[in-house]
């Protein structure tokens, strides 16, 4: 039984995975195939927790692929206020500065919201919430690549920060606290944004759910 389609309320869709899994790209298509709906994707890095108090050399060394590095509270009393249909403040994150910035974006509560991050079928809190689970899956060689790719273009990172910071933190989290939440997802998909008959099948039962 859906918790919340059944109350006329938002669905929440959450999408998991590693770091450079594709948990954005497959967020993205079902949202593409989606028009038509009111739709909103939160993304839970923009729940970080602001180091503002912390110097960069301070900043650089925190964990962030532990789930003490967000703010999970902010996060599902966000989802509980898009539930009630009321508007939030959505924090701005930025990667180069390792914190928060002093903007919020307000976003209106939506038929079908998506909430998508590394670590949202971690806390039981987060994943109760969740009408559908996903967990994005893909090779760990794949998603390093990726996120050199992606770090040094996007994030200002320099490669070897990339690798110390992936060998530190980034694969040891993802086996210790990614990997397991495997488990509790509704649906795997392998090979992320390319999996079109994968998100053919969520968009046809979100359909399904909005239009019971
Ligand atoms: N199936 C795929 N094949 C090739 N490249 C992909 C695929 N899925 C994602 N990518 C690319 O990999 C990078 C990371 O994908 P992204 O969706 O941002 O991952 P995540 O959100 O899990 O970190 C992006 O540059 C994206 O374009
Ligand atoms: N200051 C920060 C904050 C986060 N990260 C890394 O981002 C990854 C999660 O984002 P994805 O889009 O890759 O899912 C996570 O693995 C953190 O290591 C960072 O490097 N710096």
């Amino acid at each position: 039984m859906l918790k919340n389609a059944t109350k006329n309320r938002p669905i929440i869709i959450g999408v998991t995975g590693g770091s450079g899994s594709g948990k954005t790209s497959v967020s993205q298509a079902i949202f593409k195939q989606l028009h038509g709906h009111s739709l909103l994707m939160l993304q839970e890095d923009s729940y970080y927790k602001d180091q503002d108090e912390k110097s960069m050399d301070e900043r650089v060394k925190v964990n962030y692929d532990h789930p003490d590095a967000f703010d999970t509270d902010l996060l599902i009393e966000q989802i509980n206020d898009l539930l009630d249909w009321k508007k939030i403040e959505v924090p701005v994150y930025d990667y180069a500065a390792h914190t928060r910035s002093n903007e919020v974006i307000i976003k209106d509560p939506k038929e079908v919201i998506i909430v998508e991050g590394i670590l949202v079928l971690n806390d039981p809190r987060l994943r109760d919430l969740m009408d559908i689970k996903i967990f994005v899956d893909t090779d760990d060689d794949i998603r390093i690549i990726r996120r050199i790719q992606r770090d040094i273009e996007e994030r200002g990172r320099s490669l070897q920060s990339v690798i110390n910071q992936y060998l530190a933190t980034v694969k040891p989290m993802y086996h210790q606290f990614i990997e397991p939440t495997k488990r509790y997802a509704d649906i795997i998909v392998p090979e992320g944004g390319e999996n079109q008959v994968a998100i053919d099948l969520l968009v046809t039962k979100v359909r399904d759910i909005i239009s019971s």
